[in-house]
């Protein structure tokens, strides 16, 4: 029996899809988490009933531990370019959205975790201190591609975004709202209901002149990547399976190993 990553559940009232992921224990973004999420996305943007989408977790304490090493580590330059089409994937579905996105980021959201918030339309976050969101690659040794560099430029700003990456930042809640990455702290029992309140309001927006205005923002960088998706690819499968990049993701998933004990 096939394993479910996301539970989706729908209010026809309306009109709006709470996806929750539930993929204990870090909710890391599998091939075969990505391929389900992108599938998901897809039936509810075909669904004329569905105008928006809030996304978040079932995992205590983790929104996404982003994407999963052991799908980067050790497997072959195939498998490496199937897991990267569906990262693709899940990013064109997500940022392309012509629905409401909104992340109720209810743990901590390092990397592709922190991609699939800040390629919402709007984010709010639990205010507890333990919690962190950025995008962290370079801390691993490894480089956030231009999509993912463009998504947190145009959610914070050129000058943010070039500290935060070569820096492989990690915010805390209030530190997030500062420089936004996020718009908006909750506490953990209010996240979803203002969530709801919030897409609300953006409900009240006519669809046609909200859905142009998050395309003309958007698409620059969604063409860029389509007309460059398999050099992409590519680039990235050269690069993961360097022996040097083995190397660091080898030590960082045994420091992640070596923290637990
Ligand atoms: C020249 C330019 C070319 C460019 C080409 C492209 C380059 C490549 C770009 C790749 C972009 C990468 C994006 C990513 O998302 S990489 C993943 C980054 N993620 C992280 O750094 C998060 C790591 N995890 C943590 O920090 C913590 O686990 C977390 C805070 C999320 C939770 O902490 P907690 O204490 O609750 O849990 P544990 O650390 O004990 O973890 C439990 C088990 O889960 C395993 N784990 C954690 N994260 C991951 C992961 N991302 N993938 C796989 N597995 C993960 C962890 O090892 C534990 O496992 P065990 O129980 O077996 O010990």
């Amino acid at each position: 029996q096939r394993r479910m990553f996301t539970n989706v559940e729908m209010d026809n009232s309306t009109g709006v899809a709470v996806i929750k992921m539930n993929s204990p224990p870090v909710n890391s973004l599998s091939l075969e988490f990505l391929t389900e999420f992108a599938i998901n996305m897809e039936k509810l943007e075909m669904d004329r009933g569905c105008r928006g989408v809030i996304l978040t977790s079932s995992v205590p304490r983790i929104f996404s531990a982003g994407l999963d090493i052991t799908e980067m580590y050790g497997k072959t330059p195939e498998h490496c370019g199937a897991f990267w089409r569906a990262v693709q994937e899940m990013w064109l579905k997500l940022y392309g959205s012509s629905m409401i996105t909104i992340a109720a980021i209810n743990g901590s959201s390092p990397a592709g975790g922190c991609l699939m918030a800040i390629s919402c339309d709007y984010r709010i976050m639990t205010d507890y201190p333990k919690y962190s969101i950025g995008l962290n690659e370079t801390k691993l040794g490894i480089v956030a591609p231009f999509w993912f560099k463009d998504t947190m430029i145009n959610c914070i700003g050129n000058r943010a975004t070039e500290h935060s990456l070569q820096l492989g930042l990690q915010y805390n809640p209030p530190e997030a709202l500062k420089v936004g990455l996020v718009d908006q702290l909750e506490t953990e029992d209010k996240l979803m209901t203002t969530a709801s309140s919030v897409m609300s309001q953006w409900l009240a927006i006519p669809d046609h002149a909200r859905q142009i205005t998050k395309s003309m923002m958007r698409k620059p960088i969604i063409d860029q990547l389509l007309r460059q998706r398999e050099a992409d690819v590519q680039n990235f499968v050269k690069f993961i399976t360097k022996d040097s990049i083995q190397k660091s993701l080898q030590m960082y998933m045994e420091m992640l190993k070596q923290k637990k004990g």
